[in-house]
């Protein structure tokens, strides 16, 4: 399998200039024999370009490593959109507004009476800043106990080994490297004729800090973050409506998963308006007009919305870089290319995180980073994008690793399916929350597991027992023969298992 991802991720790499990988190696064992970490120069081993979770977790491994480490970043905090604008904010924001949907319609099936449930807008958001202003500073301690050096301020490339860098403080200093990874990660990819204003017409960071609820709120895009973000001001009040291009919720989902996932979503009063395209939208009177037509052509429809949410996808981020002075290749889509080694094209440079081709996951950002200066330092790294998890954390979540019923198919792989609904586990019933089930496709010769899509509460946290017995090319016998402790959602996944290879006990 390993092997097999090697192989994908070589095939994104242009061949030509290719630097030689091993005498890459060679030549850093070579400079680490001359112990140029503590030769007073101020050129520095490992220098990384961003600050999000592919360069900062770089930068302290690096440092972990033995080698002098400078780390650029321009938005004057660290974290990158992960901790600032994306997975932080929007998972305490989730979790807010799913509180006050629960007080206001779950508690009292339970027996707990409220006289009135309200929302203090200002109070959640606040809460939401303070848990990013805090883990972002946590980052800054980590730099300071690993002895990384933050230099803040927007880098660009004067040569292979040498950083320009504008600070923030209005100042310019040259930072200087052996080895350069580039991991400036992605932005919002706008829409032709959309101008994004962060009030009205609004991307993932405007959505994150809206002053009010909207009363209507037209989402473009059924992706993560669409769904996510339209689940937080739905369950907060909004009347959201999902316009998307394609057939489906979130193209990527098995897809027996995904119709219960959006029969879900659709109970929540989520309407969605599927194979649908954006023709204009008109932000010049007090709301927004949308004007939208089928994705194939047909008779246009007028929406009216207070706010329209772009979450159509993001883009790599590479502005401002200077990247085509030093050489280095990207595809038709602006990513960075790269070989099984995160190199570039050009020697000494190297690109890691949302910049690159892959599941754009900060999870994934962060194993890039690690195995990226794990070959720096003439060690072995090790990703494998086809075991990277992905959580949509909606509620309930919907957690995958591994292939998806499709996927298997097209690919004329012969497998078992094994199912468990969490309506039979008891845990789930007793906290009346047994909405969704695991699903789990096995080799129909071996029984090794090739796939894993929960949807549950709480299944972002269930997929990683799958995750663990994927990456060691476990069977379902594997997982169902293991004690799981009673009564826990766990057990869904071990009768899931049961079913894949034999019959389970309790349905
Ligand atoms: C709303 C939202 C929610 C998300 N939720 C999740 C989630 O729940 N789970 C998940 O896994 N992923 C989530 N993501 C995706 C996740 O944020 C990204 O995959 C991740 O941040 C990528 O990490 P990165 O280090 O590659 O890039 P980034 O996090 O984008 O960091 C890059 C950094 O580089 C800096 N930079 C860029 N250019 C320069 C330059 N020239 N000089 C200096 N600095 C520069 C930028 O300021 C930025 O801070 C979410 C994204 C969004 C938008
Ligand atoms: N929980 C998480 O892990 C999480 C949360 C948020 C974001 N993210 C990451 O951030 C990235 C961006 O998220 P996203 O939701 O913007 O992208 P996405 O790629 O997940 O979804 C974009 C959706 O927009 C649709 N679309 C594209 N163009 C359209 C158009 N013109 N009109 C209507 N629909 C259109 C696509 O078909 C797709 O369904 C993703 O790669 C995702 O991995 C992850």
């Amino acid at each position: 399998m390993a092997m097999a991802n090697l192989a994908r991720r070589k095939a994104y790499f242009l061949t030509r200039n290719v630097t030689n990988s091993h005498t890459d190696a060679l030549r850093f064992s070579f400079s680490l024999s001359r112990g140029f970490a503590s030769s007073g120069s101020d050129e520095n081993d490992v220098v990384v370009i961003g600050g999000g979770p592919g360069g900062y977790v770089a930068a302290i491994k690096a440092a972990q490593l033995g080698l002098k480490t400078t780390c650029i970043e321009k938005r004057g905090a660290l974290g990158g959109t992960c901790l600032n604008v994306g997975c932080i904010p929007s998972k305490a924001l989730l979790h807010s507004s799913h509180m006050y949907h629960e007080a206001k319609h779950a508690f009292a099936h339970h027996g707990i009476k409220l006289a009135s449930v309200e929302i203090d807008l200002p109070a959640m958001l606040a809460q939401k800043d303070n848990a990013v202003k805090g883990l972002t500073r946590g980052i800054e301690g980590l730099f300071k106990k690993n002895k990384v050096t933050y230099v803040k301020g927007y880098g660009k490339f004067l040569s292979p080994n040498e950083v320009s860098v504008e600070t923030i403080d209005g100042g310019n200093t040259v930072v200087k490297g052996k080895h350069i990874i580039v991991a400036t990660g992605s932005d919002v990819k706008s829409l032709p004729g959309i101008t994004i204003d962060e009030k009205k017409i609004v991307s993932s960071t405007g959505a994150l800090s809206l002053s009010e609820v909207p009363k209507k709120l037209i989402v473009i895009g059924a992706g993560y973050i669409g769904l996510e973000m339209g689940s937080v001001w739905g369950r907060l009040g909004s009347e959201v409506t999902v316009v998307e291009f394609a057939a489906d919720i979130v193209p990527s989902m098995d897809g027996e998963i995904r119709k219960q996932f959006q029969r879900s979503l659709e109970k929540q009063k989520m309407k969605f308006m599927l194979k649908t395209k954006v023709v204009s939208v008109d932000a010049s009177g007090d709301g927004v007009k949308l004007t939208v037509e089928p994705a194939e052509g047909g008779d246009q429809t007028t929406l009216e919305a207070d706010v329209v949410l772009v979450s159509a996808g993001r883009t790599p981020f590479t502005s401002g870089l200077d990247l085509e002075k030093i050489g280095v290749e990207t595809d038709k889509g602006g990513r960075i290319l790269v070989n099984e080694r995160f190199l570039t094209n050009v020697s000494g440079v190297y690109a890691i995180g949302d910049v690159i081709p892959g599941p754009m996951l900060a999870h994934k950002a962060e194993e890039d980073g690690v195995a990226c200066v794990e070959f720096i330092a003439g060690k072995h790294g090790h990703v494998d994008y086809d075991k990277v998890p992905g959580v949509c954390y909606t509620h309930p979540e919907v957690a995958s690793v591994g292939k998806t019923e499709e996927q298997l198919k097209k690919d004329g792989v012969s497998y078992r399916v094994g199912k468990f609904p969490f309506m039979a586990n008891s845990r789930a019933k007793a906290i009346d929350n047994a909405e969704g089930l695991v699903k789990i496709l096995a080799d129909k010769e071996t029984d090794k597991i090739l796939g894993v899509h929960i949807m549950s509460p709480n299944a972002g946290e269930l997929i990683h027992e799958a995750v663990l017995a994927i990456n060691y090319d476990a069977s379902s016998e594997d997982i169902a023969r293991v004690c799981h402790a009673h009564p826990t959602m766990s057990e869904a996944l071990k009768e899931a298992a049961m079913a894949t290879y034999d019959k389970p006990i309790h349905i």
